[in-house]
């Protein structure tokens, strides 16, 4: 089986690489060999490449920016992945399509189910809505896996902002109103090997059984500010030297961003493990290894 991965470069598409391997021949395809913001040129680049299954988690990630960069958002987020997705149909080719907690509009303090209505907030939730939505549209063997707050020890990401401020500033603020989980890519790569494992024999028959659409990320739950609490102390645990003093929980209303951002992003992981037989760690164990990655780099 030849799987096609995009988004190499970036954090989950990065965890997938190594482990990949285990299913199948790993086919990657940065932005030189398949620009997701030329979408009429896709079709012809799959040709080349000829995957039988396809990973997809390349992605525009830039939450604030997008408010301004809606076309290149939604070429990138919605049209490609529907170009990739009606390619893939046509030929039986089942695609994994990844999507975010932003798709829901943040409301109420349950976690959000798959089948719940969605209601994004901001440009980048928008495109990433309207990418899962192509891809169904799209008619062939799908698996849109919507994942949350995602972060490694490497990559642009929440976890490296917070060392980063941590050793320049004496005081983080951080909002705690904001409610979700911490998903290390390191979790969603275990974690996808495992449904594809689950799915290998059928894989679009258990897609199906999915609708299609399934929530992976870390059990528990917590909110930025509990993140960053978390992300001091164990780098402070570790030795590396803080300059930070204090982490102070505010309001989103204190930290006036571009993007609007859900308030509530709790994900049910109950389809993944009905469906698929797949558990998740907690968010603050899976965080443990990256801290210790992270310190190791930082201590030097
Ligand atoms: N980051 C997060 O917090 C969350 C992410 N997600 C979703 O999970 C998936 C993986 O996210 P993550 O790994 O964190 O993303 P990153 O921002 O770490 O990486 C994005 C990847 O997409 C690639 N990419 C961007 N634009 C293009 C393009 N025009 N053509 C080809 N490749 C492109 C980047 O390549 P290059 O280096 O060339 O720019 C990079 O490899 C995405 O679908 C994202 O929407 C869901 C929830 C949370
Ligand atoms: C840096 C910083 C951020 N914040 C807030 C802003 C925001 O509400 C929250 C997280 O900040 P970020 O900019 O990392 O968040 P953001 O880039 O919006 O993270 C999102 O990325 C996309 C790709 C997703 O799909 C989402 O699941 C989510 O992970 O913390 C503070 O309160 N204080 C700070 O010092
Ligand atoms: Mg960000």
């Amino acid at each position: 089986m030849r799987i096609l991965l995009t988004g190499i470069s970036g954090q989950v598409g990065a965890a997938l690489l190594p482990v990949l391997g285990r299913l199948g021949t790993v086919v990657a395809a940065d932005r030189a060999r398949l620009d997701l913001a030329r979408p009429q040129a896709i079709a012809a680049a799959l040709d080349a490449l000829s995957p039988d299954l396809i990973v997809n988690p390349a992605a525009y990630t830039a939450v604030d920016r997008a408010e301004d960069e809606r076309d290149l958002a939604f070429r990138v987020n919605a049209e490609a992945p529907g170009a990739m997705a009606r390619w893939a149909a046509a030929r039986g080719v089942p695609l994994v399509q990844f999507s975010t907690d932003y798709v829901y509009d943040g409301g109420g303090t349950q976690p959000w189910r798959e089948d719940d209505s969605t209601g994004p907030l901001c440009v980048y939730g928008a495109s990433k809505l309207a990418g899962e939505a192509a891809v169904r549209a799209a008619g062939g063997p799908h698996l849109v896996v919507r994942t949350s707050w995602v972060y490694a020890a490497s990559g642009a990401n929440f976890l490296r902002t917070m060392a980063r401020l941590a050793r320049e500033r004496s005081e983080l603020r951080v909002v705690a109103d904001q409610i979700g989980a911490p998903t290390s890519a390191a979790l969603i790569s275990d974690a996808l090997v495992k449904v594809l494992a689950s799915a290998q024999d059928d894989i679009a028959g258990r897609f199906a059984a999915a609708s299609g659409l399934v929530h992976l990320a870390a059990s528990g739950e917590t909110s930025w500010h509990g993140f960053a609490a978390a992300i001091v102390a164990g780098l402070r645990a570790r030795g590396v030297p803080l300059k930070v003093e204090a982490v102070t929980a505010i309001a989103t209303a204190d930290y006036p961003t571009k993007a609007h951002r859900p308030a509530n992003s709790r994900l049910d992981l109950g389809r993944l493990s009905t469906v698929f037989g797949v558990t998740t760690p907690d968010w603050e164990a899976a965080l443990q290894p990256e801290l210790d990655r992270l310190a190791a780099e930082l201590r030097g």
